[in-house]
């Protein structure tokens, strides 16, 4: 993401997604393996990702991160790809905010109370401040309040 940042793309080897439906239980893996040469960082991320039923226990999403040795090939480290996956898409959307929101933005406004919207309300009030936080009662951040 730094290297995007810069837009300096000409080390990195990151092909599209790969992605193959569970089509019985209304689910994909997704595949997305990276190499950064001058970092030596060559990495994988594997995730699992569902439409659960309403009610269901079951997490909607999953996901380890591989980190390889780039010259033997072997395994360095296998890291939660559940907390990567958690800050990391909420960074992508702060970016994304930054450069493309109204100027005199004040409301922040959280949908869900999963995974996501307890990061994006992390990431959101650290680089922005609002007059108002609106969100789920289920969320339970500090400074929330909640339409009934
Ligand atoms: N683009 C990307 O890189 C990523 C995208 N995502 C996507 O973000 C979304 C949230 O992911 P995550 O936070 O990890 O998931 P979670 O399972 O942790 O949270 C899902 C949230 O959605 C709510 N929800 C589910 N179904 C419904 C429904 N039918 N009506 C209203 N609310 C519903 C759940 O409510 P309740 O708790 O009451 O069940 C819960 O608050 C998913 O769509 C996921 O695929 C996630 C990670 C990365
Ligand atoms: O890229 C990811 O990570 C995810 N994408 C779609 C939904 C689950 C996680």
């Amino acid at each position: 993401m730094g290297k995007f940042s810069k837009r300096d793309s000409s080390e990195i080897i990151q092909p599209v997604r790969s992605v193959v439906p569970i089509q019985p239980y209304n689910g994909f893996l997704g595949v997305m393996p990276s190499y950064v040469a001058a970092d030596g960082i060559l990495c994988t991320k594997m995730v699992t990702f569902y439409q659960r039923a309403e009610g269901s226990s079951l997490p909607s999403t999953q996901a380890t991160v591989l980190l390889f040795h780039p010259e033997r090939g072997h395994i360095t480290a296998i890291m939660d790809g559940e907390a990567i996956t958690a800050k990391r898409t909420a960074a992508v959307s702060a970016i994304s905010a930054k450069l493309l929101m109204p100027a005199l933005s004040e409301v922040l406004c959280i949908l869900g109370s999963g995974q996501q919207a307890k990061s994006h309300y992390d990431v959101f009030t650290n680089v922005f401040k609002f007059k108002e936080e609106w969100g789920s009662k289920t969320l339970s951040q500090p400074n929330l309040c909640w339409r009934s």
